[in-house]
């Protein structure tokens, strides 16, 4: 069979049309099994490589001049992703599959994709927030997909969701279990990981509104 079979099997597969539903109903989806195994499994065994290769680093909050490191705040460590290996641009496929669906069911006019690695040691965490406000950073749809093969529930690493921006009860929260993406509205949806006791394995990405159109378009004088 062609080596691509999963991930044609994957993109379509059933999963997009749920995951759009449960955008529209809630704000938030959550799709078990969106990647196949041997999928994450090559994109783990990557993460692994770029770590040791000392290709992470203490995850930034903001972009540009107000981006700032705050251990308080975070204290996972990432590295961007880039379309260099079959793994990654398997990934990336998967994205824009995502991508063109969500733009054809809720025009949300999603442009861009960025996308990192992150690993959460034992004891890190992300404390409540949202990936964006009041358009600051043009993220509309924020991904995340995870790589943690037999993970098990005691080790915590959860991903807590709440409905809505002032929300004080919680809607879910999500097992960090390989494959399953979780999507969400990046103005919308608060959330916060909380710490686990082994190392967890996830890629996090945006997808960004295109910030160039209006500069094309009608240039500053
Ligand atoms: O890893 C997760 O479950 C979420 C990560 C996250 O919220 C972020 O990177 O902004
Ligand atoms: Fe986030």
């Amino acid at each position: 069979m062609h080596e691509n079979a999963d991930l044609v099997g994957g993109v379509g597969g059933g999963h997009l049309d749920g995951l759009i539903e449960s955008l529209v109903r809630q704000g938030f989806a959550v799709s078990p099994g969106f990647a196949p195994l041997s999928l994450v499994r090559a994109l783990r065994k990557e993460a692994m490589e770029r770590d040791q290769l000392g290709e992470f680093r203490l995850a930034g909050i903001g972009r540009r001049q107000d981006h700032q490191k705050d251990t308080r705040v975070r204290s996972d460590r990432t590295c961007w992703l880039k379309s260099e290996t079959l793994a990654q641009c398997q990934w990336l496929e998967h994205m824009e599959a995502l991508r063109l669906a969500v733009n054809q069911s809720l025009y949300m006019g999603l442009f861009e994709l960025e996308s990192h690695f992150a690993i959460y040691g034992p004891g890190d965490y992300y404390q409540r927030h949202l990936d964006a406000f009041n358009g600051n950073n043009g993220r509309l749809l924020s991904v995340v997909l995870y790589l943690n093969e037999g993970w098990q529930s005691e080790w915590g690493g959860r991903l807590r969701i709440w409905p809505e921006p002032d929300a004080t009860s919680v809607a879910t929260e999500v097992e960090p279990v390989a494959g399953t993406l979780v999507a969400f509205l990046s103005e919308k949806i608060p959330h916060e990981v909380l710490a686990a006791t082994q190392e967890r394995y996830s890629i996090a990405g945006w997808f960004r509104c295109n910030n160039t159109t209006a500069d094309w378009l009608d240039p500053p004088r």
